[in-house]
């Protein structure tokens, strides 16, 4: 098992929502290696006051306004959006605390090769694809190494992820793919809870129970598959009798486009990667 030295000095640059449900995350975890983190490990960089304010309020971590402000890191986790992330980079290159840094990005699109242009020449480089469930301690994480990080680097942040759901080291080529089907994942199934309420809600249903049931039912299934170790193929015959009211609504739904639906969805997140990849 990995092991984090308790001395270590960890620097989320960027403090939005992910950079915090990932620190949050690390900090309340009771697994190896993140069960030793508190907030003494941690430094935030964000512009922003009132994001400092919250940070520091409900964490106790040390903020400052700009990454140049971080006096020392050995890992530095970068959660700023794509669009800002070359900049940030640019401005940190030659600042010697970062010269030797493990960097972790959570960024979508961004290639390892890419962010190493503007990286310190001895720093190393991790690229994942984490997701909003981790902020329950049940996420999915993609994780890739780079030319410059070692076994030992895409070892550790597959563990500390690990600490946050389920982590899995995949190529670099499929990043965008993975982004696209469990990173922007939460919404796709946010969207289904939200047309299933309003499709049940067109019957007559109350909204707010309609929407209990289809919230309910996502866990369920999920839980179930998890237990059982069904497949979704066998999840799905075992609702389907013959003749029956669910083949009705899958053919129906299929008429309607629905696994085309997917399909293009899916399409246009790992499209639209590669362009936020190129900011
Ligand atoms: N939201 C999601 O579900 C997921 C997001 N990601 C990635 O996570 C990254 C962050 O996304 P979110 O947390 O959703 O965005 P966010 O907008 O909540 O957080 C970004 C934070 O970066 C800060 N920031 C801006 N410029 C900065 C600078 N120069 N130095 C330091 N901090 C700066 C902003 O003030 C903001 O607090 C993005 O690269 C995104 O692609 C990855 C997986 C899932
Ligand atoms: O929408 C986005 O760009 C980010 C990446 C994956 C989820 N959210």
């Amino acid at each position: 098992m990995v092991q984090l030295s308790k001395d270590v000095r960890i620097a989320l640059i960027g403090g939005g929502k992910m950079g915090e449900a990932v620190m949050g995350g690390w900090i309340a975890s009771g697994k190896e290696p993140a069960a030793s983190l508190t907030a003494e490990n941690f430094v935030v960089a964000n512009p922003g006051l009132p994001r400092r304010e919250h940070l520091e309020q409900a964490y106790g971590v040390a903020c400052v306004e700009q990454a140049v402000d971080i006096d020392a890191a050995d890992i530095v986790v970068l959660a700023v959006k794509p669009q800002v992330m070359m900049g940030v980079l640019e401005a940190i290159s030659s600042e010697p605390q970062f010269a030797e840094c493990l960097f972790v990005s959570i960024a979508a699109g961004m290639t390892t090769e890419r962010l190493q242009t503007a990286l310190p020449s001895r720093a190393r480089l991790v690229r994942t694809m984490p997701n909003t469930p981790l902020l329950v301690g049940a996420g999915a994480t993609t994780v890739c190494g780079s030319a410059s990080a070692t076994e030992g680097d895409i070892e550790l942040v597959q563990a500390l992820f690990s600490c946050l759901g389920a982590a899995f080291v995949v190529d670099e080529d499929d990043m965008d793919a993975t982004g696209a089907l469990s990173g922007s994942g939460p919404a796709y199934v946010a969207a289904m809870i939200e047309a299933l309420t309003a499709a049940g809600a067109g019957e007559g249903l109350d909204a707010g129970l309609a929407e209990q049931l289809a919230l309910q039912t996502v866990f369920g299934t999920a839980e179930l598959m998890r237990e059982t170790g069904q497949t979704p193929e066998q999840t799905r015959i075992a609702v389907c009798s013959p003749g029956g009211s669910t083949l009705a609504a899958l053919a129906a739904m299929d008429e309607a486009g629905l696994s085309r639906a997917y399909e293009a969805g899916v399409r246009a997140a790992v499209q639209r990667s590669k362009e936020l990849g190129a900011c």
